[in-house]
Protein backbone atom coordinates (compact mmCIF):
# COMPACT_ATOMS: atom_id res chain seq x y z
CA UNK A 1 0.00 0.00 0.00
CA UNK A 2 1.16 3.42 -1.00
CA UNK A 3 0.33 5.73 2.27
CA UNK A 4 -0.92 4.73 6.10
CA UNK A 5 -4.05 5.59 6.23
CA UNK A 6 -5.87 6.27 9.61
CA UNK A 7 -8.25 4.16 11.23
CA UNK A 8 -11.48 5.96 10.68
CA UNK A 9 -11.41 5.19 7.20
CA UNK A 10 -10.76 1.39 7.48
CA UNK A 11 -13.52 1.65 10.48
CA UNK A 12 -16.04 3.48 8.08
CA UNK A 13 -18.57 0.84 6.39
CA UNK A 14 -18.26 1.17 2.91
CA UNK A 15 -19.19 0.54 -0.54
CA UNK A 16 -17.05 -1.02 -3.47
CA UNK A 17 -19.04 -0.41 -6.94
CA UNK A 18 -16.21 -0.25 -8.98
CA UNK A 19 -13.21 -3.17 -9.00
CA UNK A 20 -12.54 -4.98 -11.55
CA UNK A 21 -11.42 -8.74 -10.57
CA UNK A 22 -8.07 -9.14 -12.09
CA UNK A 23 -6.70 -5.54 -11.53
CA UNK A 24 -7.45 -5.89 -7.30
CA UNK A 25 -5.22 -8.74 -6.93
CA UNK A 26 -2.93 -7.95 -3.79
CA UNK A 27 0.62 -8.32 -3.90
CA UNK A 28 0.22 -11.41 -1.16
CA UNK A 29 -1.92 -13.48 -3.89
CA UNK A 30 0.86 -12.25 -7.20
CA UNK A 31 3.47 -14.27 -4.66
CA UNK A 32 1.31 -16.98 -4.69
CA UNK A 33 0.25 -17.10 -8.42
CA UNK A 34 4.33 -16.36 -9.46
CA UNK A 35 5.25 -19.31 -7.01
CA UNK A 36 2.49 -21.57 -9.01
CA UNK A 37 4.20 -20.52 -12.48
CA UNK A 38 7.84 -19.58 -12.33
CA UNK A 39 8.40 -20.91 -15.97
CA UNK A 40 6.68 -17.37 -16.84
CA UNK A 41 9.40 -15.16 -15.48
CA UNK A 42 7.30 -13.11 -14.27
CA UNK A 43 8.41 -10.19 -11.48
CA UNK A 44 6.56 -8.22 -8.84
CA UNK A 45 7.06 -5.11 -10.45
CA UNK A 46 5.41 -6.42 -13.69
CA UNK A 47 2.15 -5.98 -11.98
CA UNK A 48 1.58 -2.92 -9.61
CA UNK A 49 2.50 0.57 -10.03
CA UNK A 50 3.70 1.67 -6.50
CA UNK A 51 3.88 5.31 -5.14
CA UNK A 52 4.37 8.62 -7.26
CA UNK A 53 4.85 6.38 -10.47
CA UNK A 54 2.73 7.36 -13.07
CA UNK A 55 2.25 4.93 -16.55
CA UNK A 56 0.32 5.71 -20.24
CA UNK A 57 -2.34 4.60 -20.00
CA UNK A 58 -1.26 1.82 -23.03
CA UNK A 59 1.08 0.69 -20.28
CA UNK A 60 -1.06 0.21 -17.80
CA UNK A 61 -3.06 -2.22 -20.25
CA UNK A 62 -0.06 -4.18 -20.14
CA UNK A 63 0.15 -4.85 -16.64
CA UNK A 64 -3.59 -6.91 -16.97
CA UNK A 65 -1.81 -8.62 -19.80
CA UNK A 66 0.77 -9.82 -17.53
CA UNK A 67 -1.58 -10.91 -14.78
CA UNK A 68 -3.87 -12.54 -16.85
CA UNK A 69 -0.54 -14.99 -17.95
CA UNK A 70 -0.61 -15.63 -14.30
CA UNK A 71 -4.41 -16.20 -13.71
CA UNK A 72 -5.44 -18.90 -16.42
CA UNK A 73 -7.14 -22.05 -14.85
CA UNK A 74 -10.37 -22.05 -12.56
CA UNK A 75 -8.28 -22.81 -9.76
CA UNK A 76 -6.18 -19.38 -10.33
CA UNK A 77 -9.48 -17.26 -10.27
CA UNK A 78 -10.94 -19.21 -7.42
CA UNK A 79 -8.25 -18.30 -5.15
CA UNK A 80 -7.91 -14.87 -6.88
CA UNK A 81 -11.39 -14.22 -6.33
CA UNK A 82 -11.64 -15.27 -2.28
CA UNK A 83 -8.46 -13.44 -1.75
CA UNK A 84 -9.98 -10.17 -3.40
CA UNK A 85 -13.39 -10.29 -1.56
CA UNK A 86 -11.56 -11.35 1.59
CA UNK A 87 -9.26 -8.42 1.42
CA UNK A 88 -12.02 -6.09 0.69
CA UNK A 89 -14.00 -7.42 3.92
CA UNK A 90 -10.82 -6.72 5.98
CA UNK A 91 -10.61 -3.09 4.64
CA UNK A 92 -14.03 -2.28 5.70
CA UNK A 93 -16.18 -3.14 2.31
CA UNK A 94 -19.68 -4.27 3.64
CA UNK A 95 -21.23 -4.43 -0.11
CA UNK A 96 -19.07 -5.14 -3.25
CA UNK A 97 -19.69 -5.35 -6.84
CA UNK A 98 -16.58 -7.24 -8.74
CA UNK A 99 -16.44 -7.06 -12.22
CA UNK A 100 -14.80 -9.34 -14.24
CA UNK A 101 -14.41 -10.37 -18.23
CA UNK A 102 -14.68 -14.12 -18.66
CA UNK A 103 -12.05 -15.29 -20.64
CA UNK A 104 -11.75 -18.88 -22.51
CA UNK A 105 -8.19 -20.57 -22.21
CA UNK A 106 -7.98 -23.38 -24.38
CA UNK A 107 -4.97 -24.74 -23.08
CA UNK A 108 -5.81 -25.17 -19.48
CA UNK A 109 -9.44 -26.11 -20.42
CA UNK A 110 -10.85 -22.66 -18.76
CA UNK A 111 -14.36 -21.73 -20.66
CA UNK A 112 -16.38 -18.53 -20.23
CA UNK A 113 -18.83 -20.05 -18.78
CA UNK A 114 -16.50 -21.78 -16.26
CA UNK A 115 -14.47 -18.52 -15.12
CA UNK A 116 -18.32 -16.96 -14.43
CA UNK A 117 -19.45 -20.41 -12.70
CA UNK A 118 -15.82 -19.95 -10.75
CA UNK A 119 -16.40 -16.04 -9.19
CA UNK A 120 -19.99 -17.07 -8.46
CA UNK A 121 -18.35 -20.39 -6.62
CA UNK A 122 -16.16 -17.96 -4.75
CA UNK A 123 -19.23 -15.78 -3.95
CA UNK A 124 -20.62 -18.55 -2.14
CA UNK A 125 -17.59 -19.86 -0.66
CA UNK A 126 -16.92 -16.46 1.35
CA UNK A 127 -20.63 -16.54 2.46
CA UNK A 128 -20.66 -19.86 3.54
CA UNK A 129 -17.77 -18.66 5.61
CA UNK A 130 -19.25 -16.01 7.02
CA UNK A 131 -17.14 -13.60 5.59
CA UNK A 132 -18.88 -9.86 6.39
CA UNK A 133 -19.63 -8.58 2.71
CA UNK A 134 -22.19 -8.89 0.33
CA UNK A 135 -20.84 -9.35 -3.07
CA UNK A 136 -22.10 -9.59 -6.57
CA UNK A 137 -20.76 -10.15 -9.88
CA UNK A 138 -20.94 -8.18 -12.95
CA UNK A 139 -20.09 -9.61 -16.13
CA UNK A 140 -17.47 -7.00 -18.04
CA UNK A 141 -17.45 -6.77 -22.07
CA UNK A 142 -13.52 -6.02 -22.97
CA UNK A 143 -15.06 -3.29 -26.29
CA UNK A 144 -11.27 -4.75 -28.04
CA UNK A 145 -13.21 -7.82 -28.30
CA UNK A 146 -15.62 -6.34 -30.62
CA UNK A 147 -19.50 -6.35 -31.12
CA UNK A 148 -19.96 -10.45 -31.90
CA UNK A 149 -18.25 -11.03 -28.40
CA UNK A 150 -20.44 -8.52 -26.64
CA UNK A 151 -23.69 -9.78 -27.52
CA UNK A 152 -22.05 -13.35 -26.45
CA UNK A 153 -21.33 -11.71 -23.14
CA UNK A 154 -24.45 -10.32 -22.70
CA UNK A 155 -26.36 -13.79 -23.40
CA UNK A 156 -24.00 -15.32 -21.27
CA UNK A 157 -25.07 -12.50 -18.03
CA UNK A 158 -28.71 -13.03 -18.88
CA UNK A 159 -28.84 -16.95 -18.26
CA UNK A 160 -26.51 -16.28 -15.13
CA UNK A 161 -29.10 -13.21 -14.05
CA UNK A 162 -31.60 -16.09 -13.94
CA UNK A 163 -29.81 -18.90 -12.44
CA UNK A 164 -27.35 -16.96 -9.88
CA UNK A 165 -30.04 -16.41 -7.21
CA UNK A 166 -29.42 -12.36 -7.10
CA UNK A 167 -25.70 -12.39 -7.57
CA UNK A 168 -25.06 -11.48 -10.92
CA UNK A 169 -26.67 -7.81 -11.51
CA UNK A 170 -25.58 -6.53 -14.45
CA UNK A 171 -22.99 -5.93 -17.34
CA UNK A 172 -19.62 -3.74 -17.36
CA UNK A 173 -18.11 -2.08 -20.17
CA UNK A 174 -14.63 -1.61 -20.04
CA UNK A 175 -11.35 -2.66 -21.81
CA UNK A 176 -9.20 -0.07 -23.38
CA UNK A 177 -11.04 2.78 -24.38
CA UNK A 178 -8.92 4.03 -27.64
CA UNK A 179 -10.05 0.68 -29.21
CA UNK A 180 -13.47 0.20 -30.91
CA UNK A 181 -16.42 2.62 -30.53
CA UNK A 182 -18.99 2.29 -28.29
CA UNK A 183 -21.77 2.07 -31.26
CA UNK A 184 -20.73 -0.87 -32.71
CA UNK A 185 -21.85 -2.65 -28.74
CA UNK A 186 -25.14 -0.53 -28.92
CA UNK A 187 -27.58 -3.67 -29.88
CA UNK A 188 -25.28 -5.94 -27.41
CA UNK A 189 -25.85 -3.40 -24.87
CA UNK A 190 -29.57 -2.27 -25.57
CA UNK A 191 -30.56 -6.38 -25.48
CA UNK A 192 -28.79 -6.24 -21.96
CA UNK A 193 -30.99 -3.22 -21.09
CA UNK A 194 -34.29 -4.76 -21.77
CA UNK A 195 -33.79 -8.17 -20.31
CA UNK A 196 -33.27 -6.69 -17.20
CA UNK A 197 -29.17 -6.48 -16.54
CA UNK A 198 -28.00 -3.00 -15.50
CA UNK A 199 -25.27 -1.52 -17.15
CA UNK A 200 -22.14 0.47 -15.42
CA UNK A 201 -20.38 1.50 -18.82
CA UNK A 202 -16.69 3.35 -19.04
CA UNK A 203 -17.33 6.43 -20.14
CA UNK A 204 -15.05 9.28 -21.39
CA UNK A 205 -12.48 7.33 -19.52
CA UNK A 206 -9.97 9.53 -22.46
CA UNK A 207 -10.65 12.79 -23.99
CA UNK A 208 -12.61 13.39 -27.27
CA UNK A 209 -15.08 10.53 -26.85
CA UNK A 210 -17.67 12.83 -26.49
CA UNK A 211 -19.73 11.91 -29.59
CA UNK A 212 -19.76 8.17 -28.44
CA UNK A 213 -20.69 9.19 -24.61
CA UNK A 214 -23.59 10.92 -25.95
CA UNK A 215 -24.39 8.13 -27.83
CA UNK A 216 -24.21 5.38 -25.03
CA UNK A 217 -25.90 7.87 -22.66
CA UNK A 218 -28.96 7.58 -24.53
CA UNK A 219 -29.21 4.26 -23.31
CA UNK A 220 -29.27 5.74 -20.32
CA UNK A 221 -26.50 3.47 -18.45
CA UNK A 222 -27.47 2.52 -14.72
CA UNK A 223 -23.76 4.14 -13.21
CA UNK A 224 -20.87 5.85 -15.56
CA UNK A 225 -17.06 4.54 -14.98
CA UNK A 226 -14.94 7.71 -14.21
CA UNK A 227 -16.70 10.18 -16.34
CA UNK A 228 -13.39 12.30 -16.83
CA UNK A 229 -13.93 14.06 -19.66
CA UNK A 230 -17.60 14.78 -20.15
CA UNK A 231 -18.02 17.95 -18.31
CA UNK A 232 -17.54 21.31 -20.54
CA UNK A 233 -13.62 22.20 -18.41
CA UNK A 234 -12.22 19.28 -20.45
CA UNK A 235 -13.55 19.26 -23.61
CA UNK A 236 -16.95 17.85 -22.74
CA UNK A 237 -19.99 19.49 -23.11
CA UNK A 238 -22.74 21.39 -20.72
CA UNK A 239 -25.78 18.99 -22.78
CA UNK A 240 -24.38 15.82 -22.07
CA UNK A 241 -23.64 16.87 -18.43
CA UNK A 242 -27.31 17.63 -18.40
CA UNK A 243 -28.37 14.76 -19.43
CA UNK A 244 -26.16 12.84 -16.79
CA UNK A 245 -27.80 15.06 -14.28
CA UNK A 246 -31.57 14.85 -15.40
CA UNK A 247 -31.00 10.94 -15.49
CA UNK A 248 -29.38 10.92 -11.95
CA UNK A 249 -26.49 8.69 -12.98
CA UNK A 250 -24.00 8.13 -10.76
CA UNK A 251 -20.64 8.33 -11.10
CA UNK A 252 -17.61 5.75 -9.96
CA UNK A 253 -14.94 7.50 -9.55
CA UNK A 254 -11.58 6.37 -8.82
CA UNK A 255 -8.70 9.14 -7.96
CA UNK A 256 -5.58 6.91 -7.67
CA UNK A 257 -6.07 5.32 -10.90
CA UNK A 258 -6.73 8.30 -13.02
CA UNK A 259 -3.79 10.19 -11.29
CA UNK A 260 -1.16 7.20 -11.87
CA UNK A 261 -2.87 6.25 -15.15
CA UNK A 262 -1.94 10.12 -16.34
CA UNK A 263 -5.69 10.82 -17.59
CA UNK A 264 -6.13 13.38 -14.81
CA UNK A 265 -2.96 15.85 -14.21
CA UNK A 266 -3.23 15.59 -9.92
CA UNK A 267 -5.73 14.82 -7.21
CA UNK A 268 -6.54 18.18 -6.79
CA UNK A 269 -7.61 18.70 -10.07
CA UNK A 270 -9.85 15.33 -10.10
CA UNK A 271 -13.44 15.78 -11.36
CA UNK A 272 -14.57 14.50 -8.00
CA UNK A 273 -15.00 17.64 -7.56
CA UNK A 274 -16.84 18.85 -10.02
CA UNK A 275 -19.71 16.36 -9.51
CA UNK A 276 -19.46 16.36 -5.73
CA UNK A 277 -19.70 20.05 -5.42
CA UNK A 278 -22.94 20.00 -8.06
CA UNK A 279 -24.37 17.15 -5.49
CA UNK A 280 -24.36 14.72 -7.97
CA UNK A 281 -24.09 11.07 -6.70
CA UNK A 282 -20.87 10.11 -6.62
CA UNK A 283 -19.37 7.16 -5.26
CA UNK A 284 -15.53 7.05 -4.82
CA UNK A 285 -13.84 3.45 -5.94
CA UNK A 286 -11.09 2.04 -6.34
CA UNK A 287 -11.04 0.74 -10.13
CA UNK A 288 -8.00 -1.66 -9.58
CA UNK A 289 -6.26 -1.44 -5.80
CA UNK A 290 -3.75 -3.93 -6.97
CA UNK A 291 -2.34 -2.95 -10.27
CA UNK A 292 -2.32 0.95 -8.47
CA UNK A 293 -1.41 -0.41 -4.80
CA UNK A 294 -4.37 1.42 -2.98
CA UNK A 295 -7.87 0.16 -1.49
CA UNK A 296 -10.86 1.82 -0.65
CA UNK A 297 -10.16 3.48 3.07
CA UNK A 298 -6.86 4.87 1.32
CA UNK A 299 -8.91 6.69 -1.53
CA UNK A 300 -11.38 7.81 1.23
CA UNK A 301 -9.04 9.42 2.85
CA UNK A 302 -7.24 10.99 -0.11
CA UNK A 303 -10.70 12.84 -1.42
CA UNK A 304 -11.10 13.87 2.39
CA UNK A 305 -7.64 15.22 2.79
CA UNK A 306 -7.32 16.50 -0.83
CA UNK A 307 -11.09 18.58 -1.01
CA UNK A 308 -11.03 19.34 2.48
CA UNK A 309 -14.05 16.85 3.90
CA UNK A 310 -15.04 16.61 7.30
CA UNK A 311 -15.67 13.01 9.17
CA UNK A 312 -19.64 13.52 8.50
CA UNK A 313 -19.13 14.76 4.55
CA UNK A 314 -17.07 11.13 4.26
CA UNK A 315 -19.70 9.38 6.21
CA UNK A 316 -22.16 11.08 3.99
CA UNK A 317 -20.86 9.83 1.04
CA UNK A 318 -20.32 5.94 2.09
CA UNK A 319 -23.85 6.23 2.98
CA UNK A 320 -25.01 7.30 -0.28
CA UNK A 321 -23.08 4.81 -2.18
CA UNK A 322 -25.96 2.54 -1.26
CA UNK A 323 -28.74 3.76 -3.36
CA UNK A 324 -26.39 3.44 -5.91
CA UNK A 325 -25.98 -0.07 -5.83
CA UNK A 326 -27.68 -2.77 -8.01
CA UNK A 327 -29.00 -4.90 -5.79
CA UNK A 328 -33.07 -4.72 -5.22
CA UNK A 329 -34.19 -2.14 -2.61
CA UNK A 330 -34.38 -4.92 0.81
CA UNK A 331 -30.48 -4.91 0.49
CA UNK A 332 -30.18 -1.05 0.49
CA UNK A 333 -32.48 -1.40 3.47
CA UNK A 334 -30.26 -3.76 5.02
CA UNK A 335 -27.31 -1.82 4.47
CA UNK A 336 -28.79 1.48 5.54
CA UNK A 337 -29.19 -0.58 9.04
CA UNK A 338 -25.80 -2.23 9.16
CA UNK A 339 -24.80 1.82 8.77
CA UNK A 340 -27.34 3.05 11.35
CA UNK A 341 -25.62 -0.24 13.58
CA UNK A 342 -22.05 0.72 12.93
CA UNK A 343 -22.49 4.65 13.12
CA UNK A 344 -21.81 5.24 16.92
CA UNK A 345 -18.44 2.82 16.64
CA UNK A 346 -17.07 4.46 14.19
CA UNK A 347 -17.54 8.15 15.21
CA UNK A 348 -16.22 7.23 19.11
C1 LIG B 1 -5.09 1.57 -17.77
C2 LIG B 1 -5.81 2.13 -16.63
C3 LIG B 1 -5.46 3.49 -16.18
C4 LIG B 1 -6.73 1.36 -16.07
C5 LIG B 1 -7.89 1.79 -15.33
N1 LIG B 1 -8.98 1.93 -16.18
C6 LIG B 1 -9.57 0.91 -16.85
N2 LIG B 1 -10.24 1.28 -17.97
C7 LIG B 1 -10.84 0.36 -18.74
N3 LIG B 1 -10.83 -0.95 -18.47
C8 LIG B 1 -10.19 -1.36 -17.37
C9 LIG B 1 -9.53 -0.45 -16.51
N4 LIG B 1 -8.99 -1.17 -15.50
C10 LIG B 1 -9.30 -2.49 -15.75
N5 LIG B 1 -10.00 -2.58 -16.89
C11 LIG B 1 -10.51 -3.82 -17.53
O1 LIG B 1 -10.45 -4.88 -16.57
C12 LIG B 1 -9.63 -5.94 -17.06
C13 LIG B 1 -8.90 -6.60 -15.90
O2 LIG B 1 -9.82 -7.25 -15.04
P1 LIG B 1 -10.61 -8.58 -15.46
O3 LIG B 1 -9.72 -9.47 -16.25
O4 LIG B 1 -11.82 -8.15 -16.28
O5 LIG B 1 -11.00 -9.18 -14.17
C14 LIG B 1 -8.72 -5.27 -18.07
O6 LIG B 1 -8.22 -6.18 -19.01
C15 LIG B 1 -9.64 -4.22 -18.70
O7 LIG B 1 -10.46 -4.81 -19.67
ZN1 LIG C 1 -12.51 0.53 -14.53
Amino acid sequence: MDNEVDVFYQELPKVELHAHLNGSVSSQTIEKLISRKPHLNIEHGMTAIGKGQRRTLDECFQVFKVIHQLVDTEEDILMVAIDVIKEFAADGVKYLELRSTPREEKTTGLTKRSYIETVIKAIQQCRSEGVDIDVRFLVAIDRRNGPEVAMETVKLAEEFMLSSDGLVLGLDLSGDPTVGHGRDLLPALQRAKNCGLKLSLHLSEVPSQLEESELLLNLPPDRIGHGTFLHPEVGGSQSVVDKVVENKIPLELCLTSNVKGQTVPCYSKHHFKYWYQMGHPSVICTDDKGVFSTDLSQEYQLAASTFGLSREDVWKISQQAIDCIFAPDNVKQQLKQKWIDLQPQVFK
